[in-house]
């Protein structure tokens, strides 16, 4: 029996839960099936209720408490505590049917899938365990207010490959919050985020007005830094970016079904989620609205 999912990630406070309940929503709107995993031990206050969550196996403010553990440190005890019970999520997962899409929200600390590789264990136990073997895809995420600051942006588009990289499944990027830009950043201006290139650090007029070109102040270390030195990282960084082709976002406005059901379809193509689903009799749909409707 195949299995899907869609592992969450992205920096915090870049609106992975908000798109996760938002994707909920538009799944249960459809009559399909989710099944939601919360893998961040400081998360508290749901819309939507978990179905497994990592704190009825470890939270973090037991172990902050407990062995005296900062929030990064008790984070990674947290993750290395789960990878030696991963009977807790497989028991769960194992009965789900392919209708299911399982949704995993992690934690937006980067060094969970870069300094030790936490997620990246956590990934090959999903895809590879002989009786999980999940179609996974991951959907990172990136704030787009990042793209009023050029340097902001690519470092966050760096991240993303470097995600990728680490991770080897299907991958999309999505750019979030597209509500906070769409009036400030003209149209045409944002299409070339989406497909990033080089030249957006060219440019003469940045998009961010603070960060447009000033004398630099050779006393100045910050101004020095700011100015040569980093436009020049910037650019070998774009360059790297560019030359592989790899990093393009969707957009993604939580409050419009219609853009989170254009996201959704790009992660069930990654995954092929429709290609295992059992063709369905019209019948069948009208006796589950039949059913529903007894429901209440
Ligand atoms: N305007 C706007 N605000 C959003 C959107 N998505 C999330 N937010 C806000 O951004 C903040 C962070 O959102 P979360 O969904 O908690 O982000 P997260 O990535 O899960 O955060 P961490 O788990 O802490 O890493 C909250 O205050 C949300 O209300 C959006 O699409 N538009």
């Amino acid at each position: 029996m195949s299995k899907f999912g869609a592992l969450v990630m992205g920096p915090a406070g870049a609106g992975k839960t908000t798109f996760c309940n938002a994707l909920i929503q538009h799944l249960r709107l459809n009559k399909r099936s989710c099944f939601y995993v919360n893998l961040d031990p400081a998360a508290e206050d749901f819309s939507y209720e978990p179905d497994l969550d990592i704190k009825d196996l470890i939270s973090l403010e037991d172990v902050m408490e407990e062995l005296g553990l900062g929030p990064n440190g008790g984070l990674i005890y947290c993750f290395e505590h789960l990878l030696q019970n991963l009977d807790f999520l497989t028991t769960a997962l194992e009965p789900l049917s392919e209708e299911y899409l399982i949704i995993l929200d992690l934690p937006g600390q980067i060094e969970l899938y870069t300094h030790i590789p936490v997620v990246p264990t956590l990934v090959k136990h999903l895809t590879r365990f002989g009786s999980l073997n999940v179609s996974l895809c991951a959907a990172y995420l990136l704030e787009s207010t990042f793209v009023i600051d050029r340097a902001k942006f690519f470092a966050g588009t760096l991240s993303a490959m470097s995600a990728m990289i680490m991770l080897e499944i299907p991958h999309v990027n999505i750019l979030s919050k597209m509500d906070l830009v769409k009036g400030s950043v003209p149209k045409r201006q944002l299409k070339r985020f989406l497909d990033p290139d080089t030249s957006l650090l060219d440019d003469e007029s940045p998009a961010d007005p603070s960060r447009s070109s000033k004398a630099v102040d050779p006393a100045d270390t910050e101004s020095v830094m700011g100015g040569a030195s980093f436009s020049k990282l910037n650019k070998a960084v774009a360059h790297l970016i560019d030359d592989f082709s790899m990093v393009s976002f969707l957009q993604l406005d939580v409050q419009d079904e219609d853009s989170v059901g254009g996201v959704l379809s790009y992660i069930d193509d990654a995954i092929q989620y429709h290609e295992a689903q059992e063709p369905r009799e019209p019948n069948d749909e009208i006796a589950d609205y039949g059913d529903d409707e007894m429901m209440g």
